[in-house]
């Protein structure tokens, strides 16, 4: 009965998949047409096991970075190597693949709410809310709804939960990473804040080179490794620790500045 098959929060697997193959034909030629994806990695994809899988991976824009993954994700376990040429890859796609979204940003607009369909698990961040500075309490069920994913199958989170490059990681992926003991791969983007608006979903530039490095699962004890430890093993494996500051010129760092002022949340 693969109609009526749903997944842990209800989904009915039909649709999921639908949404998935519109979603997928309809942005294929973002990242391999007038925009190219270079893709390193991919076979590390092809071994991971089927569920408890965490993939952390630093953070450009709303959408964009979500829907490559999806590509990437799927073309390796269909047998591409680095590369996501020729779409058939979606026609059956993983569907257990999950990923965390700020609630506010999954409810604000008729596109998010749909895409939500293909896997969001919406938390309330407790420091930021609608581009300001809160404080609020750690929800429960966001945390629970973390582990049923990760039971199921995959899930994608950007531990430092903003667009903005060098922000810190959060503590929460670490306490989620010591709870549930997934396998922790990281992925490193780029280009996506050029190619992209903010939300990734309009094209501000063409001739754009986007990067997807994936790289080996971090060899993680979870019993012993602190919070901290844990957190300083993310931050340099999504090249956001702080010391990759100092290498980087500080032309580059300006023009990353300008960039961030051209992104605000002014729309
Ligand atoms: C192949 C195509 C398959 C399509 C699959 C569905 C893809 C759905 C994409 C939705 C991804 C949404 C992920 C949102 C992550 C997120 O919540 O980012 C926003 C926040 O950090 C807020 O950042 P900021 O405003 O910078 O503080």
């Amino acid at each position: 009965m693969g109609l009526l098959k749903n997944n842990p929060f209800g989904h009915y697997d039909f649709i999921k998949k639908w949404l998935i193959r519109i979603a997928g034909a309809m942005s294929h030629r973002r990242y391999r047409g007038f925009n190219a994806l270079q893709i390193e990695g991919s076979e590390i994809i092809k071994e991971l096991p089927g569920t408890n899988v965490l993939f952390v991976s630093n953070h450009q824009t709303y959408f964009a970075d979500v829907v490559a993954m999806f590509h990437v994700f799927n073309a390796s376990l269909s047998g591409r190597v680095d590369s996501i040429k020729n779409v058939g890859y979606l026609w059956q796609p993983k569907l257990n693949i999950y990923y965390v979204a700020a609630s506010e940003t999954m409810r604000s607009g008729i596109l998010p709410r749909i895409m939500a369909y293909a896997g969001a698990v919406s938390v309330s961040r407790t420091w930021r809310s609608k581009g300001k500075e809160v404080d609020r309490p750690v929800n429960l069920s966001d945390t629970e709804n973390i582990g049923i994913a990760l039971h199921d199958g995959w899930v994608i989170t950007f531990p430092q939960g903003t667009t903005k490059p060098w922000k810190p990681i959060r503590k929460g992926t670490a306490h989620i990473i010591k709870q549930y003991k997934p396998v922790v791969v990281p992925i490193v983007i780029d280009g996506f804040r050029r190619s992209f608006d903010k939300k990734g979903i309009r094209i501000k530039k063409r001739g754009i080179l986007q990067t997807m490095e994936i790289k080996k699962p971090l060899d993680i004890d979870y019993e012993n490794d602190s919070v901290e430890d844990i957190v300083e093993m993310i931050e340099y494996a999504i090249e956001q620790h702080p010391s990759f500051l100092k290498v980087i010129p500080q032309e580059e760092l300006q023009k990353e500045e300008e960039l961030n002022q051209t992104r605000r949340w002014d729309y």
